[in-house]
């Protein structure tokens, strides 16, 4: 089965509800075949983003091009656009496969057609001995995973996703995840898929468009965004955990720092993973107090106050593990440094 996907190209896309804006000129377009994720935290406007892309929502201003054609004032059933959301509303008097083909009968698809698409999608998606069962009868992911399968029959070239695995537990969350993206790359299909949990965008995704408060923050490949985040908020956003960020006067610099730099407008920022423990005279270092340690299985969180009473955190997979009330010094290179300003929120270039 192929479905070569299409592009899509969004152009200062804007929203407003009343007087509330929602979205406030959004940019970004996908090639064909692409993996495009909208994440950002609750209410910054991924879900109404999506919804003006599906044509269930009118713009306010802007365009949305697939393929090139302009779509933005086609109704939304001329989009040929595939939907998925969170609440995956099966139909629950039916079987799988009857919910599977239920929208190429409404189409009048020939029967025959029909029976051989939906074996050629449960194949695909492992469903073909739960095909004679209600709904009631499957588990979550099972029950996803024919939202999918429904989706996926219906051949659409770009297929929209709103928070599909959050009713699913982590275990599932991770396997369909990867289901999704392999159906991606094999069928070739354009998929936009809106999340507010930055590991499954990062895990999933050819592009990321973090949003905030209505405008997208930063554009890039998940490692873009983790290796260079713009903002930040970026660089609060992105990381399990996230990017520590300290006021310069808490760090020593082992040589000269950067002139140029307003020091009391400086956020230093470096990854968890990124600092060493015993500090071994590395370029930057920091004194600080252990005020928790985290057993995380692979790794301890060290969870450290600096000087200032920023707290910061260590990712530690050494031996010697430090305990609550040590006094240790951590520190990290040039390379993993990343600086910011307090004032303007961006990210400075050059590391010091
Ligand atoms: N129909 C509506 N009328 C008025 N305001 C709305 C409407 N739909 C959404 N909003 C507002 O628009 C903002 C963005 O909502 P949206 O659902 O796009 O956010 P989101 O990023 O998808 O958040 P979540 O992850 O919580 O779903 C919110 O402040 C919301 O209250």
């Amino acid at each position: 089965m192929t479905q070569a996907g299409v592009s899509l190209d969004v152009q200062n896309l804007r929203k407003s509800w009343g007087k509330t804006d929602v979205l406030m000129g959004v940019n970004f377009n996908i090639e064909p075949g692409g993996f495009l994720t909208l994440l950002g935290p609750s209410g910054c406007g991924k879900s109404t983003a999506l919804r003006l892309i599906s044509g269930l929502d009118e713009v306010s201003d802007g365009k949305i091009l697939i393929e090139g054609n302009d779509v933005t004032q086609r109704p939304a059933d001329q989009r040929n656009i595939g939907m998925v959301f969170q609440n995956y509303a099966l139909f629950p008097h039916m079987t799988v496969g009857e919910n599977i083909a239920y929208g190429l009968k409404v189409r009048r698809v020939a029967k025959a057609a029909r029976i051989a698409s939906v074996a050629r999608v449960a194949e695909l998606m492992a469903l073909g001995p739960l095909l004679d069962r209600k709904p009631a009868q499957l588990s979550g992911g099972q029950q996803q995973r024919v939202a999918l399968a429904r989706v996926l029959v219906s051949e659409r070239p770009l297929v929209l996703m709103d928070e599909p695995l959050s009713n699913l537990d982590a275990k599932l969350r991770v396997e369909i995840r990867s289901e999704i993206r392999a159906l991606n790359k094999k069928l070739g299909i354009t998929i936009v898929y809106v999340t507010h949990d930055q590991s499954e965008a990062l895990s999933m995704s050819d592009t990321v468009v973090l949003m905030n408060e209505g405008r997208a923050e930063q554009i890039g490949t998940p490692k873009q965004l983790y290796d260079a985040p713009a903002t930040i908020f970026a660089a609060r956003f992105i990381g399990t955990p996230p990017m520590n960020l300290l006021p310069a006067s808490d760090v020593t610099v082992h040589d000269e720092m950067r002139a140029d730099a307003d020091m009391s407008d400086l956020l230093i920022g470096v990854r968890p993973e990124s600092l060493t423990f015993p500090e071994q005279t590395m370029e930057l270092a920091a004194n600080c107090n252990v005020t928790s340690v985290e057993y995380e299985g692979s790794v301890f969180l060290v969870h450290l106050m600096s000087p200032s009473g920023s707290p910061f955190i260590l990712s530690y997979a050494g031996a010697d593990v430090p305990e609550q009330g040590d006094a240790i010094t951590v520190g990290w290179t040039r390379a993993a440094t990343h600086l910011f300003s307090k004032t303007t929120g961006q990210r400075i270039p050059s590391a010091p």
